[in-house]
């Protein structure tokens, strides 16, 4: 598929979304067909264009200049979505199972035409409606793994990975990450948004000087550490899943990164749930945070045993000490996304969908709380059953007032 004419950018409607299908071949220039722009992130345009007769679908994701949440006073480059077109290629090379088809990609229209996936569920809707997804921990596990290992020095010649370091070379949209996640929510910033019942809780965490210290250390790994290439936006809403698949979308935040990033904001929008159900889900959610983290590890260690290029691999007690560190990162990260996503800009459904004011204030308060602990006490987990105490204290703590 390929457009004739050189096209300039611009924003798309239901209509040129249509036209430019039937452009491309996609559909035929006589077929009637239905678009509407079904995009709920902060950042994009997303139209699903469908051609009733046959039941033919797929998704057309745009890029605006700006973010979508705030609008043209916060502009952003288009260069994301090469971004992202380039993680979903380069994950379909290693997981194909666990991404949607790319049919097409356009840089300068900031344009990926996919696969529509709306037979699934985004993982986040489905987990608030009580589904159960027995095979989202597993596929996790390896997807993360596989795309962790494969893009790391481990596998990868390091100038290769150099090289590919500078392809995925995304500075916006990491400085939104080390302001929303990192910064922001730590200091009486702007950008902060919270209920006047969690101030006494905020004011003692930005008066949390150990906190900080440690939070400061968080996003200094995150600044500097070029591990590997990470998705850097892996929360529940960036995962569609039914009973038997699962499929990660939205890797505009990819760069090069530290590993720990993906695997700690996967745990705590599992988190979300527990806080948000704590009687019921406490055992569901810490039984995916295990078995995500078990074989994420298995998997990781398999590849490092057989498909490891790097001489030092071979050392005794050197992947214990990577697994080590990979887990406590994730640990501090999965803090600080708590923290974020409870008090800062872009907050979670899971969270402010809780209709009771009391038990919504309970669960927020549960979440800011486990965040610092996760933050201070990264150090000291070495593997998620020791995060499990942690999980009951703060189930315990957000059930009160439940009855
Ligand atoms: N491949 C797809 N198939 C079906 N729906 C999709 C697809 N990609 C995105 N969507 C829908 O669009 C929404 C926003 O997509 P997302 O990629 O998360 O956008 P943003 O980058 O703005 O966060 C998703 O929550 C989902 O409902
Ligand atoms: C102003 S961007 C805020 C927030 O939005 C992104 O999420 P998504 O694109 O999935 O909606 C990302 O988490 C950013 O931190």
């Amino acid at each position: 598929m390929a457009i004739s004419k050189t096209k300039i950018y611009e924003p798309l409607t239901t209509s040129r979304a249509i036209n430019l299908l039937k452009e491309l071949d996609f559909f035929k220039k006589d077929s009637i067909l239905t678009c509407n722009e079904i995009g709920d992130g902060n950042l994009n345009l997303v139209f699903q264009v469908t051609e009733p007769q046959s039941g033919k679908s797929c998704i057309i994701k745009q890029a605006l200049p700006y973010a979508k949440v705030v609008g043209e006073s916060w502009p952003l480059t288009l260069n994301r979505a090469k971004i992202e077109a380039d993680a979903l290629k380069l994950y379909k090379e290693h997981v194909p199972q666990f991404v949607p088809e790319i049919y097409y990609t356009n840089d300068d229209l900031a344009i990926t035409v996919m696969e529509d996936l709306s037979s699934l569920k985004i993982t986040r809707k489905g987990l608030i409606a009580g589904e159960e997804y027995p095979h989202l921990p597993e596929h996790l596990g390896e997807f993360l793994a596989k795309t962790l290992f494969y893009t790391s020095d481990f596998y990868l010649e390091p100038p290769a990975k150099k090289i590919l370091a500078q392809k995925f070379s995304n500075p916006e949209l990491c400085k939104i990450s080390e302001d929303l996640v990192f910064t922001d929510p730590f200091f009486n910033s702007d950008t902060n948004d919270f209920e006047p019942e969690l101030y006494d809780d905020v004011q003692t965490l930005w008066n949390d000087f150990t906190l900080k210290l440690e939070a400061a250390k968080l996003k200094k790994c995150f600044l500097t550490e070029s591990e590997a290439l990470i998705h850097g936006d892996l929360h529940t809403g960036s995962i569609f899943t039914d009973q038997y698949t699962t499929k990660v979308i939205d890797p505009e935040f990819a760069f090069f990164g530290p590993i720990g990033f993906d695997i700690g904001q996967f745990f705590a929008n599992l988190i979300f749930q527990l806080l948000s159900n704590p009687k019921d889900k406490e055992r569901l959610i810490s039984g995916y945070i295990v078995d995500a983290w078990n074989t994420f590890e298995k998997t990781y260690s398999d590849l490092w045993r057989k498909e490891s290029r790097e001489k030092y691999t071979e050392v005794e007690g050197y992947l214990d000490f990577v697994l080590k560190k990979i887990f406590q990162d994730a640990i501090g990260f999965a803090g600080c996304e708590l923290i974020r996503r409870t008090i800062g800009l872009a907050h979670v459904e899971d969270l402010d969908g809780i209709f009771d004011n009391d038990l919504r204030i309970n669960a927020k308060k549960a979440s800011l709380q486990l965040g610092r602990a996760f933050i201070k006490t990264r150090g000291h987990h070495i593997g998620p059953e020791s995060i499990l105490p942690l999980l009951s204290e703060t189930a315990a703590y957000a059930a009160i007032n439940k009855e």
